[in-house]
């Protein structure tokens, strides 16, 4: 590899730690106090034996599982299980849903299921248009399902469909990478005010 296309891959690099540090430095200035009614929230759901399910598509779909894993293994410290699934995982429903029914119903299908009155869903969707996260926010809503969304762009289509009992997390950003990796921090902050709140 020849130097100049060393220093300009460099450079690339460069800037994307740039980019994301003013989107995440924005964010800070906006999204900390909606994060700890999130936390709030959940440690409500979960104390009442609720559980968080977890939904979103490519990235976000790992976000979801990311976070799932959080809930139930740990995140920094040992503390007792938390109830949380992911319903981007099950091969088999996704599949027989999005083939005998659309893809837009993976998702509300398994809220109708699984979902109980008390229980939060977090939507995660970078353009907030996803239109599965957006019939599971529909389907949980009809449910007594509280919503966390992280979206960003703006919000999207789900900006419109959430109320004052739902708590909205707007990555300040329309680029999806930036969008994703707020997002992160994030749900990283939603793990740790859930464990403040029950070990400290
Ligand atoms: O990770 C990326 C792009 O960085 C993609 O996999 C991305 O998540 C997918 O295009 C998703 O389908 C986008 O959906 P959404 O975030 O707009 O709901
Ligand atoms: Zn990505």
């Amino acid at each position: 590899m020849d130097k100049d296309t060393i220093e300009r891959l460099r450079k690339r690099a460069s800037q994307h730690f740039l980019d994301s540090i003013a989107v995440k430095q924005e964010a800070e200035k906006v999204l900390p106090e909606a994060v700890a009614h999130g936390v709030l929230a959940m440690v409500d759901c979960l104390k009442s034996g609720g559980k968080v399910m977890a939904c979103g598509n490519g990235g976000s779909a790992a976000d979801a599982q990311h976070f799932a894993a959080e809930l139930i293994g740990r995140f920094e410290r040992e503390r007792q299980e938390l109830a949380a699934i992911a319903l981007t995982t099950d091969s088999s429903i996704l599949t027989a849903v999005g083939n005998d029914y659309s893809y837009d119903e993976v998702f509300s299908k398994q809220v109708r299921g699984l979902g109980k009155k008390g229980d939060i869903l977090l939507g995660i969707s970078t353009s907030g248009n996803s239109k599965n996260v957006i019939k599971a926010i529909e389907a949980a809503k009809k449910m007594g399902i509280k919503i966390i969304a992280l979206t960003g762009n703006g919000g999207g289509k789900i900006a419109g469909l959430l109320d004052k009992d739902d708590i909205h997390l707007c990555a300040p950003s329309t680029r999806t990478a930036r969008i994703q990796e707020t997002h992160l921090v994030l749900l990283h902050g939603l793990c740790d005010g859930v464990d403040h709140v029950l070990l400290d």
